[in-house]
């Protein structure tokens, strides 16, 4: 475990915004069921946390034809969990998922309900470790679109290579929905035809992955990431962001106009991303489509004049952490006003926070949050946990320092 402690500063400078972890995710994946193996120039040589569990556990996978069970470690990965279930239960490859910190709690309950109706067995005794066993079958899959988009993602990647076409349909209205077009933009490189329907998709069966004819594959650069340097420029210095698409689909590119509705003066300089603070004010948000977004966005409210509401969160209680609490909870400590709500957070601004300690909670997104937090206390913030950003940003703190942030790890585990 360890600590980082952060004086107040101003980052200012340029940054190239690390690969898309939720694009790697797809892309590893889908490589791997390519028989393409290594496809990538620059978005494996940085490797989160996550995005090895998964190419681990994909090698486990395809490793496992003998009929004997497989082990999938899946680490805290719920992308891992929920995209390789089906890719499993497809392949009709027998295997024990297993997973540690929060993951073995999260939902995977739509799978339980759903998968039992096309020919895979699922033990568990609440959540992980779950064993399968049994070759999934084609046909109906009606499930949820607001617990969490990884099972329909899941269900995109495995439905496809099935003897029989299939098809999703949704009961309730999607949510994280950049996500599922994210899979479908992946799926298509990867040669996979998935067919929109007014409420769900069509999956054609007999489909097989080909590798892209241009290598190496090219991961798009991360919003989600990105955003905790937009924050820093709407509170501090002008900061540069280098390697972002402006044409993305991913959810989190609304990072762009969120963070330019809190006031920041946001503009593109070719490819380059350039966000200047000028004023900071609170705002609505529908957090529906931007889960990942929440705690720095949080973050940047608690210093922004006026009240920010954000709603439509509920889903940010089953992440890495209770994503509301945590964020009610270190904010609170240094001196923010924050009330927790059902599904959000109610955020009355104030000028400047005050030193002190928090807790990271083991999440990677909360502690980058509170770091950014950090740069405008009037005293040094501790936070606990901080090595959880090896989950999404092994090198979040390199990058703040080198911005000009001081952030000092105090212990390390
Ligand atoms: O498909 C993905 O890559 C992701 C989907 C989102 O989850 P939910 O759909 O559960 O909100 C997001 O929070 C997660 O970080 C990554
Ligand atoms: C929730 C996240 O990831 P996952 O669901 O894949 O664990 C995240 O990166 O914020």
């Amino acid at each position: 475990m360890s600590d980082v402690r952060i004086e107040p500063s101003v980052l200012s400078g340029s940054i190239l915004v690390p690969p898309s972890k939720s694009a790697a995710h797809r892309a590893v994946i889908c490589s791997a069921l390519a028989g393409g193996g290594n496809l990538f120039e620059d978005g494996v040589e940085y490797l989160s946390n996550d995005i090895r569990a998964t190419i681990r556990a994909m090698k486990t996978l395809l490793s496992g034809t003998d009929g004997t069970p497989v082990q999938v470690y899946c680490g805290e990965s719920g992308s891992t969990l929920r995209f390789l279930i089906p890719v499993a239960a497809a392949l009709g490859i027998p295997a024990m998922f297993t997973g540690e910190g929060r993951l073995p709690q999260r939902p995977i309950g739509v799978y339980l309900d759903c998968l039992p109706q096309h020919g895979v067995k699922c033990e568990t005794a609440g959540g992980l470790p779950l064993a399968i066993h049994g070759k999934l079958t084609p046909g109906k899959f009606i499930l949820p679109g607001n617990v969490s988009s990884q099972f329909i993602t899941g269900l995109l990647l495995a439905l496809p290579v099935l003897d029989g076409g299939s098809e999703i349909r949704l009961s309730t209205p999607l949510e994280s929905a950049g996500y599922v077009d994210m899979t479908i933009d992946i799926l298509k490189d990867f040669g996979i035809k998935i067919e929109a329907e007014e409420n769900g998709w069509i999956v054609p069966g007999n489909q097989s992955y080909s590798v892209p004819p241009y290598k190496p594959y090219k991961v798009e650069r991360d919003w989600s990431q990105a955003a905790f340097f937009l924050a820093a420029g709407t509170l501090g210095g002008k900061i540069r962001l280098e390697g972002l698409n402006p044409d993305s689909r991913q959810g989190d590119r609304a990072a762009e106009m969120l963070f330019r509705s809190f006031g920041a003066d946001i503009a593109w300089e070719g490819k380059q991303l350039t966000v200047t603070p000028k004023k900071r004010n609170g705002i609505e948000i529908d957090a529906a489509q931007i889960p990942d977004l929440v705690p720095v966005l949080a973050a940047t409210a608690a210093l922004c004049r006026g009240q920010t509401r954000i709603y439509n969160a509920q889903r940010l209680r089953i992440k890495e952490s209770d994503r509301l609490a945590a964020m009610a909870d270190g904010l609170t400590r240094l001196g923010g006003k924050v009330k927790e709500t059902e599904d959000g957070l109610l955020i009355d601004g104030v000028k400047t926070l005050h030193g002190g300690e928090v807790n990271g909670c083991n999440d990677h997104r909360i502690v980058m949050a509170f770091a950014i937090a950090a740069l405008k206390a009037d005293g040094c913030v501790t936070i606990h946990d901080a090595q959880s950003v090896r989950k999404s940003y092994p090198d979040f703190f390199e990058d703040y320092n080198r911005l000009g942030g001081k952030a000092y790890v105090v212990r390390m585990g």
